[in-house]
């Protein structure tokens, strides 16, 4: 049987510091150290310090990181939604620590493969072992963002070619569980159909340069794998989700004059939500069993990641920290929320 996610324990937070780029970066070599699984960041003299999960420094490689995801996606191998959120500030490492070798114009490679292809490799893997004792093991995938309070379903073919799709719907069913109506779910046969239906859809995301990242993420992707199992030890059938959540990042602030009206407008949307997911987590962090209102009715993101942070799931939270000396005060915050997640 599969090692899954400790039940006690609703929310396990890593955190992970992005490597330096060559020439690029202008790095913090004194405020930010990483021992055993304690972070410690220094600013204006004063000293954050917590114990996490795990704490992975630039040196660890997409393999490390999967290691500490492996047990959620067991998890959902063996019945129980899991869910992987990754948050920090742009250009902390997001995207590529959740799709890495799958983004438009990115060569795959084991390196560079990042929690998507990795889980996709053991669901199937999984699928094959399950054949041999007789359990049918079926994998589906939905995908869609969340752009300026919107939904929008990243796997439906577009209209004209372009980026422009129908918003959809969240609604609630009558056991009051949140879903996304008419969102399109698309069966996979097999990894390499499943990559090559993810690279399409993650070149319909909104992304733009910004000051911090050529390729920023200007919207909240949400990846699900959806897994069925009949037969054999899955006897009376299992269903679970498998959901990857790549959160747009932060930005610093920034003269609003120097910012196109569109790029002002998606920067105020993603502060907006990500302020309410903050909100929701301390009031998780302060509540005793469930007594206290949680205000996940104030953004469309706090509504959809609802179930993966009130504990009817096994969710991972990757703290994703820049290794540059302006990222002090982001890494900070960044820090603040993942300390408050553990307390949930
Ligand atoms: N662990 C890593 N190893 C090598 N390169 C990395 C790593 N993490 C991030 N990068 C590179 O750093 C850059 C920024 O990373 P990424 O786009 O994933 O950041 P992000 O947090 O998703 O940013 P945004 O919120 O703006 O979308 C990219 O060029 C990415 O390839």
């Amino acid at each position: 049987m599969a090692r899954t996610q400790n039940p006690e324990e609703p929310i396990r937070v890593i955190v992970r510091v992005r490597p330096p780029q060559s020439g690029r970066d202008d790095l913090d070599v004194d405020s930010l150290a990483i021992r055993g699984d304690t972070v410690q960041l220094i600013r204006k003299q004063r000293t954050f310090s917590a114990q996490f999960d795990a704490a992975l420094d630039g040196e660890a490689d997409q393999r490390s990181l999967f290691s500490h995801i492996r047990p959620a996606c067991e998890a959902a191998l063996d019945g129980i939604n899991a869910t992987v959120l990754a948050y920090g500030q742009t250009g902390s490492g997001k995207t590529h620590t959740i799709f890495g070798g799958l983004l438009p114009d990115e060569q795959e490679g084991e390196e560079r493969t990042g929690i998507a292809g990795r889980a996709l490799h053991q669901i199937f893997e999984h699928a094959a072992c399950a054949a041999t004792c007789g359990t049918r093991v079926m994998v589906s995938a939905s995908m869609l963002e969340v752009y300026n309070e919107t939904l929008r379903d990243l796997l439906l073919p577009s209209v004209d070619g372009g980026h422009e799709r129908p918003a959809l719907a969240l609604r609630e069913s009558e056991s009051r569980e949140t879903y996304v109506q008419g969102l399109t779910e698309v069966p996979l046969h097999d990894a390499a159909a499943a990559v090559a239906l993810i690279r399409r859809a993650l070149r319909m995301r909104a992304i733009r340069a910004t000051d911090a990242n050529a390729r920023s993420s200007r919207s909240h992707a949400v990846l699900q794998f959806i897994v069925e199992q009949r037969g054999g030890s899955a006897r009376g059938g299992l269903r679970s989700r498998f959901c990857l959540v790549d959160l747009a990042g932060s930005e610093r602030a920034m003269a609003a004059e120097l910012l196109a009206r569109d790029h002002q407008r998606e920067r105020c949307q993603i502060n907006t939500s990500l302020t309410a997911l903050a909100k929701c987590v301390h009031a998780l962090s302060v509540s005793t069993r469930g007594e206290s209102h949680i205000p996940f009715r104030d953004s469309v993101l706090t509504r959809l990641l609802q179930p993966a942070l009130s504990g009817n799931s096994r969710t991972v939270l990757l703290a994703m920290l820049s290794p540059t000396a302006d990222a002090v005060e982001n890494n900070l915050s960044t820090l603040r929320f993942a300390d408050r997640a553990k307390r949930v």
